[in-house]
């Protein structure tokens, strides 16, 4: 589809006036470009472990939005101006100057699927859906993955840490707690590998139905994999859920700041001689995640493992 992307430079003060007068005209999913840092709660939220460094803030805003090809763009850009023209009268709209540019040709919730491709993890072909099996790799263990809107592909390193630790820990009585489990990659690939079956958790609703679709995918039945929403560092419900004494092994793929908190809840989930596998660790915090487990008596590390900045730690229950 064909889109025209317009850029409207403003002021800060004025940006969630003028998202929110363009939301009311018609136009969703606009662009907020500023020099403003994110808040503590904000980086949480997105979970992002490092921020770049921004140029101080001058009260610049840029709010971009994409009008698709079949609307009547000259009299959508009417409203626009109308509606700037009544904010300005209770707020300061700065430069207020509106640059088009080229048309794009942008399908935002697909454009990333040209990036996937089949790939190896050691003796592991991991696939999206929609791609075929390279010739090469016919005799691989097959794990075919749609994210959909979940986190996941496998291509990410710490995924790939996961896995190769999974790889040694799981056999065919395996029962598995997978917190975060995103797209549902490493739960199914313990199914694969010979896991009696996976409790999956995540904060985002978007994994219920990707971890669905992916057990489909892969011919696995659904009362092998249960996934909730929820966070079980917090919530008891979900603790409750999850079970406790249960698991020989529990993976986590998410990140430092978040490991650091499962190191507390999950020893009671774990049976005793239990693994717990971690990644998502940046190797600036590997050392804040290896001094949590070494304050929590119920944990001993076994392995450090790492690929290109990214850590894992692996540690079993004593
Ligand atoms: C890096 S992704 C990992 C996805 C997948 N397991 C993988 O390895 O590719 C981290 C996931 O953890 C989820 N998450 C973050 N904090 C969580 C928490 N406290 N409990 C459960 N899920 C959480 C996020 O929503 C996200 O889906």
């Amino acid at each position: 589809m064909k889109w025209k992307k317009f850029t409207l430079t403003t002021t800060t003060q004025a940006v969630d006036l003028v998202s929110s007068m363009l939301d009311d005209i018609g136009i969703e999913g606009v662009e907020i470009e500023d020099n403003v840092p994110l808040t503590e709660r904000e980086t949480k939220g997105m979970f992002i472990d490092i921020l770049p460094e921004l140029p101080p803030d001058e009260g610049v805003a840029k709010v971009s939005f994409y009008v698709d090809d079949d609307r009547d763009i000259e009299e959508l850009m009417k409203q626009v101006e109308e509606g700037l023209d009544e904010l300005a009268v209770f707020t300061d709209l700065g430069q207020r100057a509106i640059a088009a540019s080229e048309t794009e040709d942008k399908d935002w919730i697909n454009n990333w699927k040209q990036y996937f491709k089949p790939f190896t993890v050691d003796d592991i072909l991991i696939k999206p859906t929609w791609e075929t099996i390279p010739e090469e790799h016919k005799d691989k263990l097959l794990v075919q993955i749609d994210p959909g809107t979940a986190f996941g592909t496998g291509m990410h390193e710490t995924t790939q840490l996961c896995i190769r630790q999974l790889k040694k820990a799981v056999d065919s009585g395996t029962k598995l707690l997978d917190v975060g489990t995103g797209s549902g990659i490493l739960g199914i690939t313990a199914l694969k590998l010979g896991a009696k079956e996976v409790w999956g958790t995540d904060l985002d609703e978007n994994a219920i139905t990707a971890v669905g679709e992916n057990l489909e995918a892969n011919g696995i039945s659904g009362d092998r994999f249960h996934v909730l929403q929820g966070n079980i560092l917090n919530d008891p419900g979900v603790q409750e859920w999850a079970g406790f004494g249960c698991y020989d092994v529990v993976v986590a793929n998410i990140l430092a700041d978040v490991i650091i908190l499962l190191v507390d809840e999950i020893p009671v989930h774990l049976k005793q001689g239990g693994l717990f596998i971690t990644s998502g660790i940046i190797n600036m915090k590997e050392q804040a995640v290896l001094d949590a487990f070494a304050k929590n008596p119920a944990f001993e590390v076994l392995e450090v493992t790492r690929q290109g900045e990214w850590v894992s730690v692996t540690a079993r229950k004593r």
